[in-house]
């Protein structure tokens, strides 16, 4: 020990467990008893005072390693602190949780991935395989945790019916956050008053008065998809969806933005691609909660790719705003939403004439945007694939609907109007029945705001809540025979033997789907259009065909069908 010890005395309170000690030692004894003292502290040491202090001479009080000594004294409680409030927080709230639903079965739990490690360790490939077993080997209702989240699986009518119905846990789940560099707070990944009033404010643009003024767009883009088509006559078979894909962004694009893409005859596929790409980040994102941290995830070569694509979509969508902004000011007497006027308004321009009396934002106009552009795209495509799918492999089916669609038009291929859309009640029941069979966003998920009583279980307010759409419509109990396509499960007599929330493809209650009117009038003009003039078949057989999940089901290698002129 240096001699510069013998100038330096100090007086200290230790404080161990509310006992406290008065002691005085000069720096040498405390820099002998450092070990001793770092044992206490990291055990037992609440606190460490120095009350008085007498620096002689060189004043070794300050120099650096008393200094040190008490900076580590102080990182350690800190760090202790930071290490064990969360940890001590988080075991209460698990004891808390186990008390109020600890019967229901739970998967396999391992240390930081919680019990989802199947899901998070399952490449994109595999995914859906995992996620679509896990009510089978599970049950109806299971629990589980994603890292320190907690999580209850629902997939029963009278389950989701609880949340669904409800106005106060209208909160999405976590994994929305992956979509929100992209989404905002759009209406699909929005939550709270927000989204009350944006739901409340673009509700109109979806009124039947306004869809009616859409059936010419619809009309229009299945024909220029009837002329490639055409070219594909005794071809053989061909993979039907990246059309499907086209047809749907031309048609959203028209109708969301008021512009035409001429995507089917020119297919520029930089903004649909940085669309898929994005998304394929977004969905790895939310199967990683180690890239939940915004700031961090931006620092990662996803994050920097997810930006790249982001700048490609945004640069697009806002050109798009631009010139819709200085068509809606050289027109804005002609932009009524009432049953009279005859002007055609893309959804754009009801957001730009909100922003009149400054309701919305420019951010929340490209928000809500982007939010249609994705919401409206790849889900018409897929329905329209796995019902062509379908009615392909189910032939009977297949020519029922072409006996009324023939009832309607009689072989005349005029553009189909709304009213002939509600004539058409057994391609409806079709198109149903596809969803239920093929169900295109299977899972949906909220975090409670609320808590909810399932089945006897308490679910308490924070909890996560993923509920399994297709599940729900796999029930046996429900749809006898699940695995049958059979449309006739959707007359009216068969619906009200069933559970009012059985079927749900669109989800149900107050956060369903806006859309789902404009996509049964687009979905049946386009079946109208291809059936009308063609039979179907399809190469694959549903239960043959493997799927992504990219929030929606995408098939891994397309669907193909083949045609044959039909007169
Ligand atoms: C067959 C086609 C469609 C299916 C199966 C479908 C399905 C769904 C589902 C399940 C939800 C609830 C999502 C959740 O709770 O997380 C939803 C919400 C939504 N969908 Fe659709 N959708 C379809 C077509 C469309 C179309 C064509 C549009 C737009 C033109 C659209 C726009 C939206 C929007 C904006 C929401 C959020 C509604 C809100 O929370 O207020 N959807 N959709």
């Amino acid at each position: 020990m240096d001699g510069m010890s013998l100038f330096v005395q100090n007086t200290y309170v230790i404080s161990v467990n509310d006992q406290k000690w008065r002691t005085t030692f000069n720096f040498s004894y405390l820099h002998s008893k450092r070990y001793k003292f770092k044992r206490i502290h990291v055990g037992r040491l609440v606190s460490l005072k120095c009350v008085t202090k007498y620096s002689v001479g060189r004043g070794y009080l300050n120099s650096a390693p008393f200094k040190m000594e008490l900076v580590l004294s102080v990182l350690v409680i800190l760090l202790s602190v930071i290490v064990c409030l969360p940890l001590f927080k988080s075991y209460r709230k698990n004891k808390f949780f186990e008390k109020c639903f600890g019967a229901i079965p739970t998967e396999k739990w391992y240390p930081i991935f919680g019990s989802a490690y199947r899901i998070l360790s399952a490449n994109h490939k595999d995914r859906w395989n995992v996620m679509k077993s896990r009510h089978k080997i599970y049950g109806p209702i299971f629990r589980g945790t994603i890292g320190p989240t907690h999580i209850v699986y629902l997939s029963k009518a009278e389950h989701l019916k609880v949340i669904l119905r409800s106005y106060t846990n209208i909160k999405k789940g976590r994994s929305y956050n992956a979509l929100k560099p992209w989404l905002g707070d759009g209406l699909i990944s929005g939550g709270g008053e927000h989204w009350k009033f944006h739901r409340k404010v673009i509700r109109p643009a979806f009124y039947v008065t306004v869809l009616d003024k859409y059936m010419d767009v619809f009309s229009n883009n299945s024909s220029e998809l009837l002329d490639i088509f055409e070219q594909k006559v005794g071809q053989g078979y061909f993979d039907v969806f990246p059309l499907m894909t086209q047809l749907s962004l031309e048609t959203i694009a028209e109708t969301a933005m008021g512009v035409k893409l001429n995507f089917m005859k020119n297919p520029k596929l930089e903004y649909p691609n940085a669309i898929l790409n994005y998304l394929y980040v977004a969905i790895k994102r939310m199967f990683n909660p180690l890239t939940r941290n915004e700031f961090l995830f931006k620092l990662t070569k996803d994050g920097k790719y997810c930006k790249q694509q982001l700048d490609i979509i945004n640069s697009f969508n806002r050109k798009i705003i631009r010139e819709r902004r200085e068509h809606y000011e050289n027109h804005k007497d002609e932009y009524r939403l009432d049953e009279n006027s005859k002007t055609k308004m893309a959804f754009l321009d009801l957001l730009l004439a909100c922003q009149e009396t400054n309701s919305f934002t420019d951010q929340e106009v490209e928000e809500e945007v982007n939010t249609f552009m994705f919401g409206g795209q790849d889900t018409t495509a897929f329905s329209n694939t796995y019902t062509l799918m379908a009615l392909g492999n189910n032939l009977d089916v297949q020519r029922k609907v072409q006996e009324e669609i023939d009832s309607i038009f009689h072989g005349d291929e005029r553009p189909v109007t709304s009213e002939d859309c509600k004539k058409m009640e057994y391609m409806e029941r079709v198109i149903k029945e596809s969803l239920r069979c093929y169900t295109i966003v299977p899972f949906i998920s909220r975090e409670l705001e609320e808590e909810v009583e399932i089945d006897g279980f308490i679910i308490p307010k924070g909890v996560g809540v993923l509920m399994s759409l297709y599940d729900l419509h796999q029930d046996p109990e429900q749809f006898p025979e699940p695995e049958k396509f059979d449309p006739d499960r959707f007359l009216p007599e068969n619906v009200a033997k069933r559970h009012p929330f059985a079927f749900a493809p669109f989800s149900a209650g107050p956060r369903n789907c806006i859309g789902q009117n404009f996509a049964f009038r687009s979905v049946k003009t386009t079946l109208t259009h291809i059936l009308r003039r063609y039979n179907v078949k399809c190469l694959e057989k549903p239960e043959e065909v493997e799927k992504y999940y990219e929030i929606g089901l995408r098939p891994v290698n397309g669907i193909h069908i083949s045609l044959e002129r039909r007169h």
